[in-house]
């Protein structure tokens, strides 16, 4: 998930402005084409079966969504390549090689072919086939240059479980082999529970001497891999973690403030953040904003009141919305002045496009405004 960059000027591609065609002509039946598209990679070429979940029905669309997201923004080359790059190496994990790619390719131009009948041409299959070659051979390339200096996947046994609230742990695991990461990155996280269904998790801690991952999981309705975290997940339990990303890290170069906005888990990066700004010693300026719904779901407070105590120049504020309304935009815009800070921001989407709305309002510049959510980043970078 890149950080927020501002649009090119250029105008659109011609191949751009053919795949946009062919996606307003398929939006309103994307099911269709979702479905379409499995049935003709299931059908062609059984062996990708099982590099897929059981059921298909939580991560039915991720493949083609991402796949489109991509191809859509096809001419905003730094976003899209970072985007992309993360995506190949995370595809490693799946047991993804390079040969399965065409395979994907032609299926999804089968089933875009169906389903964009009314303004499919042979101008704009060629259109597809020069984006998909383009998107593919990122990826590909992307992975191959990983597997030279990583492993696939990491197994990680869960050696403590703390339920903090009726829905919410805070899960610590210890990595089969060294995991590097930088604070404010994420991993994809599997359970044995739930084969091969991967969520992503914020590392709730800097790097750690004793090598130890912590992740705050909030058990949400439907959400399998949650729940199973949350409610079944005991020490001794081996998951299974993807490799890091993500780019919402601290800028050592600088010696600007952060202003760290985080609400409900999202708490997690922004502590990790606030201890890599520690270990550095820098003494920067950190302003924390910690959102939830009630007094009960700042669940991690203890800890950042703690880490307010022994670091001066550490400011952390509680924002508790009042009767249901959301508070955390307007605290943020209560205090300041922010112009000589870079922000974070970190939670639900809809409060990460408030939050980054308000800041942008109170002067600060996007450049200066990191968060993670890649359909939302690629698309604000339109
Ligand atoms: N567990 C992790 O490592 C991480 C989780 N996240 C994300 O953080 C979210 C956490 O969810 P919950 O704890 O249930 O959060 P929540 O729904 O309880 O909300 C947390 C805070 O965000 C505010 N908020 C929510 N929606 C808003 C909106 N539309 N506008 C303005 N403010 C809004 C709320 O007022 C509250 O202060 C999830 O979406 C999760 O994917 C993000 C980064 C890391």
């Amino acid at each position: 998930m890149p950080t927020q960059r501002p649009a090119p000027a250029q105008p659109a591609s011609p191949d751009a402005v053919l795949i946009r065609r062919t996606m307003a002509e398929i939006s309103p039946v994307a099911d269709k084409v979702t479905s379409y598209f499995y049935a003709l990679l299931f059908v062609r070429h059984p062996d990708l079966r099982a590099l897929f979940p059981a059921a298909m029905d939580t991560q039915r669309d991720r493949l083609l969504k991402a796949l489109l997201t991509a191809a859509e923004h096809i001419d905003n080359t730094p976003v899209l390549v970072e985007y992309l790059q993360n995506l190949g190496r995370g595809h490693r994990k799946y047991g993804t090689r390079a040969e399965h790619y065409p395979a994907v390719g032609e299926c999804l131009i089968g089933a875009l072919s169906k389903y964009a009948g009314g303004v499919w041409d042979g101008e704009m299959e060629a259109a597809w086939v020069r984006t998909y070659t383009t998107i593919s051979q990122v990826m590909i390339d992307a992975a191959a240059a990983d597997e030279l200096r990583a492993p696939a996947w990491w197994y990680a046994e869960v050696v403590s479980h703390d339920l903090r609230t009726s829905n919410i742990a805070v899960v610590t695991v210890r990595p089969d082999q060294p995991y590097p990461f930088l604070a404010g990155q994420y991993t994809s996280l599997e359970t044995p529970w739930w084969p091969r269904i991967w969520r992503h998790y914020s590392f709730a801690s800097a790097p750690r001497s004793d090598g130890l991952l912590t992740f705050h999981v909030k058990a949400v309705p439907a959400g399998w891999v949650s729940n199973a975290l949350v409610h079944r997940a005991r020490p001794g339990d081996i998951i299974r973690l993807g490799p890091p990303a993500g780019s919402m890290t601290v800028d050592h170069t600088t010696a600007s403030g952060l202003l760290c906005v985080g609400g409900g888990t999202g708490i997690a990066p922004i502590k990790a953040l606030v201890e890599d700004v520690a270990e550095h010693g820098e003494r920067r300026p950190v302003e924390v904003f910690y959102g939830a719904r009630t007094n009960q779901d700042l669940y991690d407070i203890d800890t950042m009141l703690r880490l307010q105590q022994s670091h001066p120049w550490l400011e952390v504020r509680p924002v508790v919305d009042r009767h249901g309304l959301l508070q955390l935009p307007d605290a943020i815009r209560e205090y300041g002045p922010w112009t000589e800070y870079d922000a974070y921001v970190s939670g639900p989407p809809g409060m990460i496009r408030s939050g980054v709305d308000a800041l942008r309002d109170i002067g600060i510049p996007s450049e200066r405004i990191r968060h993670d959510s890649v359909e939302e980043l690629v698309a604000t970078g339109d």
